[in-house]
């Protein structure tokens, strides 16, 4: 049987999302332990006042794919960009890149999504559902089509507490929804949106759950395989320690909390932290896609892959770590020196917000009001204030997920041949 590297020798590979934190490190990873791979082609948007070919070629040349360039420097010729809006019909793809494509995909990776907490529930719907469901249709024009992964979210049935490797039935009939949705203006749209999103915290987790179902029924017509991650953090060990390019997640709250900024959180000390790296993540994708490629299970298997049942980190043992790290390697322009406590008390956390935050920012902008400089401060922490309040909901509470299918693919008789594909 093939190994995971031989698999994806002379594959051409799909992969949306390229762009983004997961993305870029697939495509890393790709080139880097599957050298032989025939072609990635990654769905790309201009975006900011770039162009794709400005966007990719600006990707190309960050830190993280050093030892690609170094390895091969002509490792570009193996990108090939395809002009995409996901939020378009047809992806706005053009005909010719849908024949191109429809030619010559082996694997799709479905990356892209808005991973925003407080989007409106319309964009929400329309990236991370009716896109996913647009990609389907495209993937079944592929004529040799081995294996589509699609990832979504550890969180996407935050609403139960213990989570199985199953797709569990949707909160709405997709279908449903997406009509109704489609006459109604925005503002009815998000009077609504808490009664829809029910017992789950916000549109992201649960347009991620509907993104499943749908892509479920599909699996008569693919070979599908669902990762559902945990709270990715920093890669572990590739392509270097600690890579990150982003504030999503706890990594905002941390160099909040290491700038001096953020002295008080609510979180349960004793509950666990359910951290994974994105090098880990990452390998199990391509361990994923390689297993649904050859084995064909019958039915689509999700892979719910997280840390806590192997390795449980709780957020008590992280406040001490990001604190003590950050005295011992203190960051640039720090507002104070770092001190921040974790507490699952409502009010003891409103009076350190008040004491630690709001007091000081108060005097801080006072003291730039008499410098003649615009006042700042009391706009950082109210920035702050809602990106944590809309964190806490995940901090403040345990999941237990099964992760049977992570140990078959491990250790099982499927036959993992993951030397370098640690997960
Ligand atoms: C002692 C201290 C240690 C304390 C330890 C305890 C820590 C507990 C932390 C708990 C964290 C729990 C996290 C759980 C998450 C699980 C969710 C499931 C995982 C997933 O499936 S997907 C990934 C999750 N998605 C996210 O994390 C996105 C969340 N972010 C948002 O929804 C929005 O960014 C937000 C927060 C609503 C802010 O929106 P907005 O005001 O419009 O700002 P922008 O997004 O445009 O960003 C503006 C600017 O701010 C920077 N930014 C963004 N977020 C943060 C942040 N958290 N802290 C600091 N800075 C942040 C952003 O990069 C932008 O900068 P620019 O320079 O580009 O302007
Ligand atoms: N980060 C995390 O902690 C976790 C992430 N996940 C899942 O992993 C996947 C990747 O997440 P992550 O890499 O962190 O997310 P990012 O926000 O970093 O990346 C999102 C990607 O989607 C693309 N995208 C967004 N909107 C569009 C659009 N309209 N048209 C074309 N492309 C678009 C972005 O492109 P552009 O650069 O043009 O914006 C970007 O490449 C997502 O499915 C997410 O749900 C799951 C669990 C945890």
């Amino acid at each position: 049987m093939a190994s995971i590297t031989e698999y994806y020798a002379g594959k051409s590979v799909l992969i949306t999302g390229a762009t983004g934190f997961m993305g870029k490190v697939l495509v890393e990873k790709l080139l880097w332990s599957c050298p032989d791979v025939k072609a990635l082609y990654i769905l790309v948007r201009p975006k900011a006042g770039q162009s794709m070919e400005q966007r990719v070629s600006h990707m190309m040349k960050c830190k993280l794919f050093d030892r690609v360039r170094e390895a091969n420097p002509d490792f570009h010729k193996k990108i090939i960009p395809i002009s995409s809006e996901l939020t378009q019909p047809g992806l706005s793809i053009s005909p010719e890149d849908v024949e191109k494509l429809s030619a010559c995909i082996n694997i799709v990776f479905h990356c892209a999504a808005t991973i925003r907490f407080d989007e409106p529930l319309k964009h929400a719907l329309q990236l991370n559902v009716i896109a996913t469901q647009e990609l389907l249709s495209l993937a079944q024009r592929m004529h040799h089509l081995e294996a589509f992964i699609h990832i979504s979210t550890a969180y996407a049935n935050c609403n139960r507490k213990h989570i199985d490797e199953v797709i569990y039935p949707p909160p709405v009939e997709p279908k449903k929804l997406i009509e109704s949705l489609e006459w109604m203006d925005d503002g009815i749209v998000q009077d609504i949106t808490p009664r829809l999103i029910g017992d789950r915290p916000n549109t992201y987790t649960y347009t991620k759950a509907l993104a499943e179902y749908v892509v479920q029924q599909e699996q008569d017509k693919l070979n599908i395989g669902i990762i559902r991650p945990s709270i990715v953090g920093a890669s572990w060990q590739e392509p270097f320690p600690g890579w990150i390019d982003n504030f999503n997640g706890p990594s905002g709250v941390f160099i909040a909390a290491g700038k001096g900024i953020l002295r008080t959180m609510r979180a349960n000390n004793d509950a666990v932290a359910d951290l994974i790296p994105v090098d880990v993540v990452v390998n199990l994708t391509l361990a994923v896609g390689w297993y649904t490629a050859v084995h064909r299970p019958k039915t689509t298997l999700v892979y719910n892959c997280t840390s806590g049942g192997i390795n449980p980190f709780h957020w008590g043992e992280i406040e001490h770590h990001v604190i003590s790290s950050f005295k011992r390697n203190p960051l640039e322009q720090a507002f104070r020196r770092p001190n921040a406590n974790i507490t699952s008390n409502y009010l003891i956390n409103q009076y350190w917000i008040l004491v630690s935050h709001k007091f000081p920012a108060l005097i801080y902008d006072l003291f730039l009001r008499l410098c003649g400089q615009k006042p700042q401060m009391m706009r950082i922490f109210n920035r702050l204030h809602k990106a944590i309040g809309l964190l806490e909901y995940f901090s403040s509470q345990d999941w237990e997920w099964n992760s049977d299918n992570i140990s078959m693919l491990m250790t099982g008789p499927a036959g993992y041949k993951g030397a370098h594909y640690s997960i």
